[in-house]
């Protein structure tokens, strides 16, 4: 396919604003080139849009037979059904036109013209019950195609790997994809509009054909222009949309941001609102230049077509006029033919407007369709091994792994190695950023290893059924999610495949120690769990945090991976969690802990040691303080520095309580 080129007016400018080079780095604006978008972009064409009409039907067709069958046969009887009586009414008028020009006394001709009158005052009428049965069959249609059409891109890209989440391409696509749910609403409406445009404009030209084959083309010269116009505009629009996609995004967040109840603290106490206000206005200012520009390209069109109209109308009327003067088409010939060719006119016109609409509102649906199908190409694999049944270890082979990313070459994870007994409390310990938590994510199947395997005995987790592998697992992430539902379900949630239990929910808030706050909420259980909602209330940071170990539990699985647990827990709740994690290890439970509170790891069996992506110690802790001669002793180290903050000989004294402060202090 030839390239394009793209005229000067064609593109935005690409200057990024202060605002965008501040807030987010560089400009939000994607340059689309031609070469991604360029099927649908060179499709834009009255050739094409025409030869492509009856696909664009039948995909609409296809989607509101999926939303609801019965308004869809509701509406396509009613708009069928009213194109036919309104060319019965334009040939009953033509009908009626002819006697009153003809020959005889007036009396005669209004009473030959009587019966037609009648049939016309008929269709008009039956036209009228069509539409309102139409109206009320699309508005039926509508909401619920653009429910169908978002089911599908929701359950597209909930299957998908983190990876594409993460991914800014995909978001671009999911950002014009749920345009396009919206998009396949309107386009119910305008498929609805276009069939019965072509049903009048059939009447029209089907009437002009037996006064004058001549006049058809005549028709269509006085409609070319504006269909130019209305399709040059459309593409624009189009362009224009994808190329402002993520600035749009951006300037929505930072709106979101002024309003947003977690914000709203910091926003008042550092006055971060006028700063936020003046990055809106600055980034909305960007936006309206844009839209300015397309009007301003718009109105330039439109005045072009609408010269190229007024001298194909003065054309035709013209030619009519001569046709009339030489006597080659009677008087009443001539009137039916100006009415003939003023109803087809604006019938084309119409056709042209609104299967430019539904045009353009199809390219949104397209990029939807595009989304499903990448989705589907990024989807998480179904079907593989069945994991052993009672592993007795975890092992990670020199596991390395680097985060997806333009420009990203660090790995955070290097050739890590190390073997996680089941059954037992292993602790994985490191300064920040080394590596820990992108293990557990490996664990998780997350992402998978760009080499090295992460065997479950001897099967391989890469080849191994992923939705067992998650189901063995129950996390509590540094990052754990604060849904914002009702208490119960915060806590539910980590089986949503099942309803709620309430005996189960009890055991795992008393696990967790948050039976008591639950049961002091003002609505206990029920209690809503998000601010700016009617009864919404909120937790504290270590509330939120038991909340979280208590969803972990209720699900149960036979890893339980406690990241950071008691970062935001008191000293009597992080005491209470260990006990807990001992008694859970001792009745078999797998308890991978990450912390960095090095003297709460005594309790674990086994510990490894990350630095820079590696495993570079692994052992007791006694091991591990223990000063043997050999080599350097990282842990040994972390722990003399914890220690010293809290004035103890940190390799003669073991910490009370399991408790010393954040080795973040005492990062190297
Ligand atoms: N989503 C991500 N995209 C790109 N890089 C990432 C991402 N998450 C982590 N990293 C990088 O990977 C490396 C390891 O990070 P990781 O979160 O695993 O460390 P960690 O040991 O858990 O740190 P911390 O103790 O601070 O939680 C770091 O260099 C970090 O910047």
């Amino acid at each position: 396919m030839t390239k394009r080129k793209q005229g000067p007016e064609e593109t935005a400018a690409t200057e990024p604003s202060e605002s965008e080079q501040l807030l987010f780095g560089g400009p939000l604006r994607y340059d689309l080139g031609w070469n991604k978008h360029e099927d649908a972009f060179l499709q834009l064409n009255l050739r094409s849009i025409f030869t492509r009409l009856p696909h664009l039907i039948a995909t609409t067709g296809h989607l509101a037979w999926e939303a609801d069958k019965n308004a869809l046969r509701l509406v396509a009887f009613a708009e069928i059904g009213r194109g036919i009586s309104q060319a019965v009414g334009l040939i009953a008028v033509n009908r009626a036109l002819a006697h009153i020009l003809g020959e005889g006394t007036t009396t005669d001709r209004l009473a030959q013209a009587g019966p037609a009158l009648l049939v016309a005052g008929g269709t008009a009428f039956l036209g009228a019950v069509l539409r309102a049965l139409s109206t009320a069959g699309t508005g039926q249609l509508e909401p619920k195609v653009e429910r169908v059409a978002t089911e599908r891109y929701l359950a597209h890209t909930a299957k998908v790997e983190l990876e594409a989440v993460e991914d800014d391409e995909f978001h671009k696509l999911l950002d014009s994809a749920s345009y396009g749910a919206g998009s396949a609403r309107r386009l119910v409406k305008y498929c609805q509009n276009v069939i019965n445009a072509l049903m009048s404009l059939f009447a029209a030209a089907g009437v002009l054909a037996i006064l004058d084959p001549l006049l058809l083309p005549m028709l269509v010269a006085m409609t070319l222009p504006s269909a130019w116009a209305a399709l040059s505009v459309a593409r624009r629009r189009y362009m224009s949309f994808h190329v402002w996609v993520q600035h749009s995004r951006a300037g929505q967040l930072i709106s979101r941001l002024l309003i947003s109840t977690d914000a709203a603290p910091e926003i008042r106490v550092h006055n971060v609102g006028p700063f936020l206000l003046h990055h809106f206005r600055a980034m909305s200012q960007s936006q309206e230049g844009e839209q300015e520009r397309l009007a301003r390209l718009a109105a330039r069109t439109g005045l072009i077509a609408a010269g190229w109209s007024g001298i194909a109308a003065a054309a035709a009327y013209a030619t009519l006029g001569g046709l009339l003067w030489t006597g080659a088409m009677a008087l009443s010939v001539g009137g039916t033919a100006i009415l003939a060719i003023r109803t087809g006119s604006s019938s084309l016109n119409n056709v042209v407007l609104q299967i430019n609409w539904m045009y353009e509102e199809s390219m949104f649906v397209g990029d939807l369709h595009r989304l499903c199908e990448e989705a589907a190409k990024r989807t998480i694999p179904v079907g593989g091994l069945s994991l052993p049944k009672e592993p007795t270890q975890i092992t990670f082979e020199d596991v390395v792994f680097t985060y997806q990313g333009k420009g990203n070459k660090k790995r955070a994870l290097n050739g890590a190695s190390l073997t996680i007994p089941t059954g037992k409390i292993v602790a994985l310990v490191g300064a920040n950023g080394s590596g820990k938590s992108t293990l557990i994510k490996l664990l998780c199947g997350l992402y998978q290893p760009d080499s090295g395997r992460i065997l479950w005995d001897d099967t391989d987790a890469a080849a191994a059924d992923r939705s067992e592998l998650v189901s063995r697992i129950a996390v509590v992430g540094q990052d754990f999610y604060r849904w914002p539902f009702t208490a119960d379900v915060n806590i539910g949630i980590g089986r949503p495949e099942v309803p709620l239990d309430q005996k189960r929910l009890e055991a795992a808030a008393q696990y967790a120690g948050a039976e008591s706050f639950i049961e002091e909420l003002p609505r206990g259980w029920k209690t809503l769990l998000a601010r700016g909602y009617k009864g919404g209330h909120n937790l504290s940071g270590g509330q939120w945090q038991l909340l979280g170990l208590g969803r972990a539990h209720y699900r149960k699985g036979q890893v339980l991976i406690v990241d950071e647990p008691t970062s935001a827990l008191d000293a009597k709740a992080e005491q209470q969690l260990f006990d807990q994690i001992r008694t859970l290890a001792d009745a078999g439970q797998t308890v991978i802990l990450i912390t960095h509170r090095l003297g709460s790891v005594r309790a674990a069996d086994l510990i490894h040691v990350l630095d820079q992506g590696e495993v570079v110690e692994t052992g007791t802790f006694e091991d591990l303080l223990s000063d043997d001669g050999q080599g350097r002793k990282l842990f040994r180290e972390l722990y003399r520095i914890q220690a010293a903050q809290y004035g103890l000989d940190g390799a003669t004294l073991p910490c009370q309580n399991g408790q010393a402060p954040s080795a973040n202090s005492g990062k190297r």
